[in-house]
């Protein structure tokens, strides 16, 4: 039995560089003989309140009010399929019940009431189905830019993707498209390469499923020759979707196995940290669609299990992230240094909420006159999320934390339906701190790459189903993770960079629900202030008069700041080629308040990246 959740381990291991081939002198092992030669071809009702406010902005004080999170928020109203549950009930992996029901989740401590999120009433006609509110985004203005853009789809219907996927999207309750999935399936069904930037939580990865499927169903027979060549056990998938973590593999697997259902396309997840025999074995049993971390795709590959000679379809999500300096070396071996086909004979998408100029630049080396996309702008955060930042000296956070969990409790918003999800820098401080937290009785879990396989999923499942509805967490759970029920994100400490924040907090507020997210700031906050200034003003966010004030202090010393974010100008999304070409550009912008900002772009090193972070915190 496994389950996304149940499947998490720290995959993908830090890149190690090493002397390798280059594309042309590279022959993958399964195609070499003895003499080396290939022998084949190949509402918010969040109340704003009691946000600390500094009485005198020049000087950070201590925050003396709590002004806690006191929303009333999310439910994720029953859409979630939990995977555990689907090995549970093999017939389907459409069981619409709730996850929790079989479950028995004993904490007499807790008060569980059932969050409304009262930006979603049942039955209003608001939401385009499955409890989704479909007006939360319409207002987003999108870019798009590119050559001979094919237009938008207004409906699923609109476009032919095939009886059986369309059936499976009328079973996973989609009734209408998100902003990106209207823009991006009739651009990816037109076959086009595609940079693609949307907010956290707005259905991106249907935004590449859906055409790699309908894709797959046009261009073969499924399963005609097993995802195998007869007589091989090399497996040959036609589509390939990379992420950064197992976790986002495993709930990427799981989504494209719900899309996939019963159409004869057949997926498969190879990440690391699992026994990498079962993963081989069901690679054995034919696969069209392989969702992988880089770490276990090498490896698999290097054991001539599997080739990538018959990819159709390649998919990043994360992209940015696969695409920094401790994915990249990674991600240009698989694409450019083995066997798969190269842009523009395969059909490269790429997808993040986040997309820096500079990793736009590297990103155009793998796609072919491409078209791009942004959903709002590049980098922003939902307005979706009610986004909170106290003053808190190191010193009073573990104070200030309980105070704020120990008011969720008082108000009755905490428990299964209200989980809490607390970041922080290291995974030392991840563990003290779940410490702390079950030491003064707010069940607590934890997660970070220093834990193993079995303690992470541990860790994972019983925050999901809310035998613990508190975990504490490092960046390893910053990205992609769609789990329900996620009220309120701390960030007990800041992250460095902007877009690391974005994706923390983009683990409430999803699918057209409201969340609200909290962070923690102090002086050693200060570079991050500017940019976190404009991003709480873009999504209509109130900033606190200090906060204001230490943003002015930043100003122009910021290496994580408007520059690297919005390197092309502040006018809608953001395509990094629109500072060096005019092309098609074609803005549709239902709300005008976007003023203009001068272009300017930044050397790679002046990013403020820290390398030795990412590793710490364990995302590989
Ligand atoms: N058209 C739709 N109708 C209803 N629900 C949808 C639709 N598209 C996606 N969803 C749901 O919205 C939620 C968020 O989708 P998804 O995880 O793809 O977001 P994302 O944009 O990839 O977020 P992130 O940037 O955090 O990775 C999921 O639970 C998904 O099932």
């Amino acid at each position: 039995m496994s389950s996304w959740s149940d499947s998490v381990t720290d995959d993908t291991q830090p890149f190690k560089p090493s002397s390798r081939p280059t594309r042309r002198s590279y022959i993958p092992p399964h195609l070499r003989t003895s003499n080396g030669v290939s022998t084949l071809h190949i509402t918010r009702s969040f109340d704003q309140v009691n946000r600390f406010t500094n009485p005198n902005p020049g000087r950070p004080v201590r925050a003396r009010g709590r002004g806690r999170g006191r929303g009333r928020g999310l439910g994720r109203g029953g859409r979630y399929w939990g995977p555990g549950r689907q090995s549970q009930n093999p017939q389907t992996p459409f069981d619409m019940n709730s996850k929790f029901d079989d479950l028995e989740i004993i904490d007499r401590n807790v008060v569980e009431n059932e969050y409304v999120s009262t930006n979603v009433v049942a039955g209003d006609g608001n939401d385009g189905g499955g409890g989704i509110n479909f007006d939360a985004y319409e207002d987003i203005p999108v870019e798009t830019s590119g050559s001979n853009i094919p237009p938008p789809v207004n409906s699923f219907d609109d476009v032919d993707l095939g009886e059986g996927l369309s059936e499976n999207i009328k079973r996973c309750k989609y009734v209408k498209p998100t902003p990106i999935q209207k823009h991006a399936i009739p651009i990816a069904l037109a076959g086009r390469d595609l940079m693609a930037c949307a907010q956290t939580g707005s259905g991106k990865t249907a935004a590449f499923c859906f055409p790699i499927i309908s894709g797959i169903l046009r261009s073969k027979q499924p399963n005609s020759d097993m995802g195998l060549f007869s007589g091989s056990r090399i497996a040959h998938p036609l589509a390939l979707i990379l992420s950064p973590t197992r976790e986002l593999s495993c709930q990427i697997h799981e989504e494209a196995k719900k899309f996939a259902y019963q159409t004869g396309v057949k997926v498969a997840v190879a990440y690391g940290g699992a026994p990498i025999s079962q993963q081989l074995r069901n690679l054995e049993c034919g696969v069209d669609i392989l969702v992988a971390t880089p770490g276990r795709l090498v490896d698999m590959i290097e054991r001539a299990r599997v080739s990538l000679s018959s990819i159709k379809f390649l998919a990043l999500d994360e992209a940015d992230r696969m695409l920094d300096m401790g994915f990249e070396p990674q991600i240009r071996r698989i694409v450019e240094q083995m066997d798969m086909p190269s842009p523009g004979v395969r059909q490269t998408m790429l997808f993040s909420a986040t997309f820096p100029d500079v990793i736009q630049r590297l990103a155009a080396d793998f796609l072919s006159d491409y078209i791009f996309l942004s959903v709002g702008r590049v980098g922003s955060s939902t307005d979706l999320i009610i986004q909170k930042v106290e003053y808190i000296p190191d010193m009073d956070k573990r104070r200030h934390l309980i105070n704020i969990l120990q008011e969720q409790r008082m108000k009755g918003t905490h428990g299964k339906h209200a989980l809490t999800l607390v970041f922080v820098e290291t995974k030392r401080s991840a563990d003290a701190i779940e410490h702390h937290l079950s030491r003064n009785g707010f069940p607590s879990t934890a997660i970070h790459g220093d834990k193993v396989q079995m303690e992470r999923e541990r860790a994972l499942r019983s925050f999901k189903t809310g035998v613990t509805p508190i975990m504490v967490a490092t960046d390893v759970a910053a990205r992609g993770l769609d789990i329900p029920n996620v009220a309120h994100v701390i960030n007990f400490d800041l992250p460095k960079d902007i877009d690391d924040y974005v994706h923390r907090i983009g683990r409430t507020g999803r699918a057209g629900k409201t969340g609200i997210a909290t962070a923690f700031f102090d002086d050693k906050n200060l570079p991050l202030a500017r940019s976190l200034v404009n991003l709480m003003q873009e999504a209509n966010q109130e900033v606190p008069p200090w906060l204001a004030q230490y943003a002015e202090t930043s100003y122009g010393s910021s290496s994580n700041g408007r520059s690297r974010r919005y390197g092309g100008g502040k006018f809608g999304g953001h395509d990094f080629r629109s500072a060096s070409r005019s092309s098609n550009y074609s803005y549709s912008y239902p709300t005008s308040s976007y003023g203009g900002e001068a272009s300017h772009s930044v050397p790679a090193h002046a990013y403020g990246y820290d390398y030795g972070s990412v590793v710490a915190n364990g995302w590989e």
